[in-house]
């Protein structure tokens, strides 16, 4: 793997994303849009990694990368130091046991006409060949393990609530023991309450099958309680990565700063001071943020930003936390005394 400062050493990653980007193509008049650009980032076995952004800021685009679902324009995605970046038909069904995933909207993806017994059981029948009496058996002991009862085998999606239809879908994820399983905004959809009782499961789950999991989601307060690391994206760009404890309550990015400014917190003197320091009203629609190819992307809108940070992309550099950042802050530039823009 190319060596990059982004990366701390990790025995063996169990997903390697190697300086990956992807782009969409609008049409002949459009210019297509670099939605992931340059990304290296690596999960290791038993970890979680988060992905946070505003929205369009890549999250997906890079899920579905790792999934074969999106347009890898460069790099390499490894799994278990293969290289899957371009697997085929055939390779990413072999894939698909190990690479599992559970989107936001379960409901959208579970068969409304089948029961939820014969959807968990489907995997069984294709991948491991097992007659049908053994696939309900084991359906049986997934819904128990993810706190359903066994009837629910006999019933159809639309007879559970949103809460339920998570932990269907994280149950049909986990049929094969899958080693890393893609959230993508997994919660999002839920209740507080149910949030942190489906977080919860996601955690027990890791911890007694050993499971990876990249976690995307567009709330530093969600990925604060599930995962290890946290990366954050902005524009397909990575600018900044580091231990949950610090991005999360310490970040190095004022776009990571602004971020956590918009976090609710419970104490009002505590949002008033996150507020005051660094806000996200601006926003540029991605790729957009400068009108130009270089430079930072949250140069739009930060309050620190200096004649570099329009022109020149800012290198990766390490934090003492850790972490790294890409800022032109950090990277051995002081700051000008009358900063160009000012964040409102
Ligand atoms: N299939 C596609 N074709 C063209 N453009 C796309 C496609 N999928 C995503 N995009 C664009 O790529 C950019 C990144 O989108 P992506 O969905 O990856 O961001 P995100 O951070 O996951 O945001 P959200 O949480 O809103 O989904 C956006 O500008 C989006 O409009």
């Amino acid at each position: 793997m190319t060596a990059s400062p982004w990366e701390p050493d990790m025995p063996e990653p169990l997903l390697e994303i190697d300086q990956v980007s992807v782009e969409y193509h609008r049409g002949r008049r459009t210019p297509p849009l670099r939605a992931v650009d340059n990304v290296t980032l690596s999960v290791a076995p038993g970890e979680t990694l988060a992905i946070v952004g505003e929205s369009g800021s890549g999250k997906s685009t890079l899920g579905n990368a790792v999934l074969g679902l999106a347009p890898v324009l460069g790099g390499a995605i490894r799994f278990r130091g293969r290289d899957i970046t371009h697997a085929d038909h055939r390779e990413r069904r072999a894939l698909s046991r190990h690479i599992q995933v559970v989107f936001q909207d379960p409901y959208g993806s579970l068969n409304p006409v089948r029961t939820i017994g014969q959807t968990l059981a489907e995997p069984f029948l294709v991948h491991r060949n097992l007659d049908s009496a053994a696939a309900r058996a084991e359906v049986t002991a997934m819904l128990r393990r993810v706190g359903l009862p066994a009837d629910a085998a006999d019933r159809y999606p639309a007879k559970f609530s949103g809460g339920q239809r998570q932990r269907i879908a994280i149950a049909r994820a986990l049929m094969l023991s899958p080693q890393l399983i893609i959230c993508d905004e997994a919660v999002s959809a839920l209740d507080l309450s149910v949030q942190a009782q489906i977080l919860n499961l996601l955690s027990d789950l890791q911890r007694e099958f050993g499971l990876s999991y990249l976690f995307i989601s567009h709330d530093l307060d969600v990925v604060r309680h599930i995962s290890h690391r946290v990366a954050v994206l902005l524009h397909g760009r990575l600018v900044e990565q580091g231990p949950t404890a610090v991005v999360t309550t310490d970040p190095t990015h004022p776009y990571t700063q602004a971020l956590l400014a918009a976090v609710p917190v419970p104490d009002p003197q505590e949002q008033l001071r996150r507020r005051t320091r660094r806000n996200l009203e601006k926003r540029p629609r991605p790729g957009e943020s400068s009108g130009r190819s270089g430079g930072c992307p949250f140069s739009g809108r930060c309050m620190h930003t200096m004649e570099i940070c329009i022109t020149e992309t800012p290198p990766p550099s390490n934090v003492s936390s850790g972490g790294m950042v890409a800022c032109h802050l950090h990277a051995g530039h002081v700051l000008l005394e009358t900063p160009t823009q000012q964040a409102v």
